[in-house]
C-alpha cells in the first residue's frame, strides 16, 4: 500500500516536473530576455570557474532573474488574458512585474562585478 502511494506520488511529481519545464521552455522560445538572460548567466558561471570564484552567488543571482523573467511571462500572459484591451491597471502589473526583473538583473550586475572583479584582480594581482 505504502509503496503504491510513493510510486504515485512519484509519478505525480515528474508530471508537475514536465508542466513546469513547458514553462521554461515556453519563455526561452517566446522570450528574448530569458534567452539574453540564459547566455548572460552561462557566460557569469564559466568566468566564475575559470576566475576560480565562488559560484554559489552567480547561481543564485542566475536563479533569481530567470525565475522572475519567468514570472513576469506568467503575469503578461494573464494580464493579456483579463485585459486585452488597454487598462491602466493592466499597464501597472505588466510594468512591476517587469520592474521585479530589472531590479534583480541590476543586483545580479552587482555581485557578478564584485565578486567576478575580484577574483579577477587576485589573478592579475597575483602574475
Ligand atoms: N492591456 C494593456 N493595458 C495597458 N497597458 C498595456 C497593456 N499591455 C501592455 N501595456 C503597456 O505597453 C507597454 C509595452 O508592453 P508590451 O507587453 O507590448 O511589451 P513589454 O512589456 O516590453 O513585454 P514583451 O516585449 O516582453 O512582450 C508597457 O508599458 C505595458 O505596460
Amino acid at each position: 500500500m505504502r509503496s503504491d502511494g510513493s510510486a504515485l506520488s512519484l509519478r505525480r511529481w515528474w508530471r508537475s516536473a514536465a508542466f513546469a519545464w513547458a514553462g521554461v521552455a515556453h519563455a526561452y522560445r517566446t522570450q528574448a530576455n530569458f534567452r539574453i538572460e540564459v547566455a548572460c548567466g552561462v557566460l557569469a558561471c564559466a568566468l566564475a570557474v575559470a576566475l576560480h570564484a565562488p559560484l554559489a552567488p552567480i547561481v543564485l543571482c542566475c536563479a533569481l532573474v530567470l525565475s522572475l523573467e519567468l514570472v513576469n511571462t506568467a503575469l503578461e500572459a494573464l494580464t493579456d488574458l483579463a485585459s486585452p484591451d488597454l487598462h491602466p491597471l493592466a499597464k501597472i502589473a505588466k510594468d512591476a512585474a517587469a520592474g521585479a526583473v530589472l531590479v534583480a538583473s541590476l543586483g545580479a550586475l552587482v555581485v557578478g562585478a564584485v565578486v567576478l572583479g575580484t577574483a579577477l584582480w587576485r589573478l592579475v594581482g597575483g602574475m
